[in-house]
């Protein structure tokens, strides 16, 4: 559905956009999530015909948008896209209806019949078929939201595009969108890039995730693969809460070995035995016991509590094993205490090695 070719933008002597290619598949919800400064919304608006890339190529539904080669570029109007951006870009004078009807009214020319159909449909979409003659500023934070997704559907775009379209509401309405936008989007099954810095509304609402960092692509793939198997230290720490610890990869490649001892893990691909690498363990997969005197099995290691955080749901506890801090989440229905000896046991399976990052590159 979309393709996007060694796509490259520059402000100057700033590249901010290094040759990227991907392509997105008709129907996916699609994400773009990374760290302010790191180029989504650069690449949206170049999807979007509203900034001009410096070289490469963007192709749409089988048809060139843009091409450095070619010299072409087709206009945003042209592209057949609904957007939804962070302000929402309400007009405040309009009612609800106005607002939903101006891409249609100043777009495409409809029929006035067509046009009232069309725009309650997209407001029946969006739950807000009574509120049709409201003056738009009467609406609160999540009706304005659902308005610029009806204005951004009622014309039936081929591509969805969302510039960090929930930022603005608050933490309750924002867990609802998510829900109501992604089961909007798939039920039309419209193509939807969605921008967002946030990972949890990446893993949450994405069939594909595409990480970036400056310009560049660091990882792609489903919320599991890129939650579960992140490719480098940059994602692990991204994507949620991580113990990245500094080891080399044995002779054999399976197993890191660490100041507190050799762990059996999963490895990255393409890393060789003896390579310097960072063990990633989340802190939810450890399993912590008060130490016994039994003989230990594999991955298990003693160490001692250092200090505890009560949050609620779990309490997070620092472990010191060889001299090194793991953050663990304890059961605060089962209390350990500070200074206590504890048995770490760190499962394989969820234990993945991945190339050591100099701390300078990591943010
Ligand atoms: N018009 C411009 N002139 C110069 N530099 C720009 C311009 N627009 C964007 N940039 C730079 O391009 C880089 C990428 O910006 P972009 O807005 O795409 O990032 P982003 O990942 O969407 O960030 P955020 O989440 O903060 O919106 C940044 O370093 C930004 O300063």
């Amino acid at each position: 559905m979309l393709k996007v070719d060694s796509l490259l933008k520059s402000f100057g002597d700033h590249t901010v956009i290094d040759h990227v290619s991907f392509e997105v598949e008709a129907g996916d919800f699609f994400t773009m999530l990374g760290p302010s400064g790191c180029g989504k919304t650069t690449i949206l608006q170049c999807i979007a015909g509203l900034q001009t890339p410096t070289a490469g190529s963007i192709e749409m539904a089988g048809k060139v948008v843009y091409s450095s080669a070619q010299k072409l570029f087709v206009p945003a109007s042209h592209r057949n896209l609904g957007m939804v951006f962070q302000s929402y870009a309400i007009w405040p004078h309009m009612t609800v209806f106005e607002n939903v009807a101006f891409p249609l009214v100043h777009g495409a020319r409809q029929r006035v019949q067509d046009v009232d159909k069309r725009v309650m449909h997209a407001l029946e979409m969006v739950k807000l078929q009574d509120y049709a003659q409201r003056p738009a500023p009467f609406l609160s934070g999540g009706q304005q939201q659902r308005v610029a997704l009806a204005r951004a559907l009622v014309h039936q775009p081929e591509l969805l595009l969302l510039d960090e379209p929930l930022s603005n509401l608050d933490a309750k309405l924002r867990d609802v969108m998510r829900i109501e936008i992604r089961n909007l989007v798939k039920s039309m099954g419209i193509t939807t890039i969605f921008v967002t810095h946030d990972q949890l509304e990446a893993l949450s609402m994405s069939d594909t995730v595409m990480l970036l960092r400056g310009g560049h692509i660091v990882q792609k793939g489903s919320p599991q693969e890129v939650f579960l198997r992140p490719n480098t230290e940059f994602t692990a720490d991204f994507m949620g809460r991580s113990n990245l610890i500094p080891g080399k990869l044995s002779a054999s490649g399976s197993h890191v070995t660490t100041s507190f001892g050799e762990v059996a893990c999963n490895v990255a691909s393409g890393l060789t035995p003896g390579a310097d690498v960072a063990l990633v363990v989340r802190p939810n997969v450890v399993r912590t016991v008060a130490a016994r005197n039994a003989t230990r099995g594999q991955n298990t290691f003693v160490g001692r509590i250092e200090s505890q955080t009560f949050l609620g749901d779990l309490i997070e506890a620092d472990v010191i094993l060889g001299g090194q801090v793991m953050r663990v989440a304890l059961d605060p229905y089962a209390p350990l205490a500070n200074g206590q000896e504890v048995e770490v046991q760190l499962p394989a399976e969820c234990c993945i090695a991945v190339p050591a990052e100099s701390a300078s590159r990591r943010g």
